[in-house]
């Protein structure tokens, strides 16, 4: 399936600039940036101009690219040297999403790969080589997560919530949690989505619902504190969620709120499905205790995209996320398929096959 938008793309070659459909201006206006400057990359991730775990793995990936193109007529060392800050500088962008560090080292391990006597121009053309593959396998990925979330589809129809924005938009591809939807609605399963707005940045009034109406999919939107009833009224058939970083153990790490739709539909025996690549299992972190959790700037909730809600000088606590611990997780989806009843022999397993870990 083709969606009408991309998320994220290099243009050019070397030089070449990341262009991204720039996310904090959805759903009012659609404007693509062009970044040639790794401050810029940076700011993009943290800004959340691009966001969602794979799509800014891919977009810190294209960002080593930018922050060493000038130097692709230099010499190997100042090449290695400049990257041996420009990676720390992507690396802390955003601290949660296991997606952003993983795609940095992966590129940085194939350079290491090169010959010692390689030239400039080669460790910044590979770099480039690399962040297209991690882009292209990110595509393939979201298409596989999508066949094996809309199997569990009945072919009647059914009716689905999310949480936050884990579709194109998260990622180079059709997505992880509403991959399944976009793959059931081209095969003709009836659907109906209900969206959590998902306070304070409303990725899922603002993107999300973008999203499913751009693809012709009925969505409802809903306040966060709608989840529960919504779920617990007999109106939800199944919840599909992304993730920002998957433990060892299975606990999931995803956008703040996610724990409490995991709560409501344990209770009232609704299936909750984690989709996620590989690349955002992270085998360091053995449970989700271990998860770095993002803790944003307190205006995100005092006066966020609606304007002042609250005190300028109220107190706020504003995690980014919170951890469903394995338990309550009907399913992961992966690439590699379903894996029911997440727990640490599960997961390893599946991390095996992958090659995650040996
Ligand atoms: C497929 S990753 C999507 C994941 O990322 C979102 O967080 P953010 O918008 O802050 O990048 C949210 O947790 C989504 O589930």
């Amino acid at each position: 399936m083709q969606l009408p938008f991309s998320t994220l793309s290099w243009q050019g070659e070397l030089p070449g600039a990341l262009r991204l459909l720039d996310q904090t201006l959805l759903p009012a206006q659609e404007v693509y940036i062009d970044l040639v400057r790794l401050d810029d990359v940076v700011d993009a991730i943290q800004r959340l101009a691009v966001r969602g775990a794979p799509a800014i793995g891919c977009s810190a990936a294209y960002g080593l690219v930018v922050g060493v193109q000038d130097l692709v007529d230099d010499s190997t060392a100042a090449v290695r040297a400049r990257l041996g800050t420009v990676a720390p500088a992507l690396i802390a962008a955003r601290p949660t999403a296991v997606n952003l560090e993983w795609a940095v080292r992966r590129v940085l391990a194939r350079l290491d790969a090169l010959p010692a006597d390689a030239s400039g121009r080669l460790l910044v053309e590979t770099a480039l080589a690399e962040a297209r593959a991690i882009e292209a396998e990110d595509v393939e990925q979201c298409l596989a997560m999508g066949r094996h979330g809309a199997g569990l589809l009945p072919r009647e129809g059914a009716r689905l919530l999310t949480h936050c924005n884990a579709g194109a938009l998260a990622t180079a591809g059709i997505g992880t949690a509403l991959a399944p939807m976009y793959t059931a609605h081209d095969q003709g399963v009836p659907l109906m989505v209900y969206a959590d707005e998902t306070r304070p940045l409303l990725q899922g009034a603002r993107i999300t619902s973008w999203e499913l109406t751009r693809a012709g999919i009925p969505v409802t939107l809903i306040t966060d504190g709608m989840s529960a009833s919504v779920i617990g009224s007999g109106r939800v058939d199944a919840i599909f969620v992304g993730s920002d970083r998957v433990a060892r153990n299975g606990d999931v790490c995803n956008k703040i709120g996610t724990y409490a739709v995991a709560l409501a539909a344990r209770a009232h025996g609704i299936p909750f499905y984690v989709v996620a690549p590989l690349s955002t299992f992270d085998p360091e972190s053995r449970t989700g205790a271990d998860i770095p959790i993002e803790e944003r700037d307190p205006d995100e909730v005092r006066a966020g995209a609606l304007g002042a809600v609250a005190p300028s000088g109220v107190a706020v606590y504003n995690p980014a996320f919170d951890v469903t611990p394995a338990e309550l997780v009907t399913a992961l989806v992966t690439e590699r398929g379903v894996l029911e009843r997440p727990n640490l022999e599960r997961v390893e397993g599946l991390l095996r096959e992958g090659g995650r870990i040996a």
